[in-house]
């Protein structure tokens, strides 16, 4: 007989364990996406670590020897549920103060996302209020933001910097950054976008120098010294923000100093910001409503990940990305929330709702997209985006004894709790 294990958790018999994948993938691309390697009336256990130590059904796991007599801290019976991985969020911009409703009103009566930018509202109007927020105001709103994603499941999270266009404010919003990923449950992938916009008074060519000169070696100087940590490199490549020139010198400087490149690209108007990508060894590219055929194929030649943002498009009201064709085509895709004073959606269950209605991805594609995918993107797909034994015990729990309604069921989303190293959190 075994000696007695004991573990942190079991969900016992949930109708649907959606594990994405048991073949220990990095990501999937293509038809492969729809194979969620669904397991039926099946469990998973929960070392004290906080991984994944089993996953199957009382059949498959009775023939562990361990498991016979293993005890669990929490035994939780998950019958007539269906368990999802913890969601995970390719993009987001969490820590800025103020709000831009009075420019959703604008917008919704005509004006452009590109005219309010002109006029120095948008990214200048919340670069103003977050240079000015103290950091204990800007925890305080990236924590009530972050329990709100947490409730909605998302686990890992891509976020970024980008509403100080300076120094000193860059590194404030880092800092923030840090204690969160030091506090929170969600875990934090961290990117500096010092290259966000030109900064009022500057030109594009004068705030790519800063960028360069400035604001990538104190980033440097501070991660060196523990003050902050970071994990990627992006610019808002658009016309009349940052162009192909300025974007390739920022992205390479950026990579040189160990940072993935990982940036907003071809979004309202053509850049080439796909070729760009594949070019320089881009992670992942995010936006692309406006991508080019030869983007695509050189995305899919070198496992660039694109980053698609469905509710940008639905909320500025422009054509969303071509999903369809990218995934034919053998790009990596992955979703985000593109959370912002912009679009300011918490919840990961609505993006992939949107991401089936409008980009016509299946639901099992837009799964994929919003856990295994979006993980990879940020190279976090080792602990984070499936079911699989050795991964963190981050968990969604669906009120139903079928995945999908989580998607369904629009706006109040069946989310019936969420686990984090295999501990309730919500
Ligand atoms: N397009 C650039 N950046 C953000 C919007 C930021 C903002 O408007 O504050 C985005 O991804 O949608
Ligand atoms: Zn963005």
């Amino acid at each position: 007989m075994a000696p007695t294990t004991t573990h942190r958790l079991r969900l016992r018999n949930a109708a649907q364990v959606v594990c994405i994948s048991s073949t220990g993938q990095e990501f999937k691309r293509g038809k492969d996406m729809n194979d969620l390697a669904i397991k039926a009336n099946a469990s998973i256990v929960v070392a004290h670590d906080g991984k994944i130590a089993a996953v199957g059904t009382e059949e498959e796991l009775l023939k562990l020897d361990w498991y016979k007599t293993a005890t669990f801290e929490k035994d939780v019976n998950a019958e007539g549920k269906s368990i999802l991985p913890g969601f995970c969020d390719g993009h987001s911009h969490p820590v800025w103060a103020g709000d831009r409703v009075h420019e959703f009103e604008l917008k919704l009566a005509g004006a452009t996302y590109l005219d309010i930018h002109k006029q120095g509202g948008g990214i200048g109007y919340t670069v103003a209020q977050t240079r000015a927020a103290s950091h204990e105001t800007l925890e305080a709103l990236l924590t009530t933001r972050l329990n709100r994603m947490l409730r909605q499941g998302t686990t890992l999270l891509e976020a970024k910097s980008g509403y100080g266009l300076e120094t000193a404010t860059e590194l404030k919003m880092l800092q923030v950054l840090k204690k969160a990923q030091d506090s929170h449950k969600i875990d934090i992938s961290a990117t500096f976008l010092g290259a966000h916009s030109v900064p009022k008074g500057s030109t594009p060519e004068e705030a790519t120098k800063d960028v360069l000169e400035k604001q990538i070696p104190a980033v440097v100087a501070a991660r060196e010294a523990g003050d902050i940590y970071v994990d990627n490199i992006d610019i808002f490549m658009e016309k009349g923000i940052f162009d192909y020139t300025q974007s390739e010198a920022i992205l390479t400087s950026g990579k040189t100093c160990g940072m993935c490149i990982n940036f907003h690209g071809d979004e309202l108007n053509y850049m080439a910001s796909a070729e760009l990508g594949a070019k320089i060894g881009a992670r992942a590219i995010s936006h692309l409503e406006e991508v080019s055929d030869d983007g695509i194929a050189a995305m899919a030649a070198q496992n660039v990940f694109g980053v698609l943002l469905p509710t940008t498009a639905y909320v500025l009201r422009i054509t969303p990305p071509p999903a369809r064709k990218m995934i034919d085509n053998g790009v990596l895709v992955a979703l985000g929330s593109d959370f912002n004073p912009n679009a300011h959606c918490l919840s990961m269950p609505f993006v992939m709702n949107l991401a089936a209605v409008t980009m016509r991805m299946t639901l099992a594609e837009a799964l994929v997209a919003a856990t295994l995918n979006a993980a990879a993107s940020v190279n976090k797909s080792d602990l984070h985006g499936s079911i699989e034994v050795g991964k963190w015990g981050n968990f969604v729990i669906v009120d139903d004894p079928q995945w999908t309604h989580v998607v369904y069921e629009m706006v109040d989303s069946p989310v019936g709790g969420v686990y984090v190293k295999g501990e309730k959190v919500v």
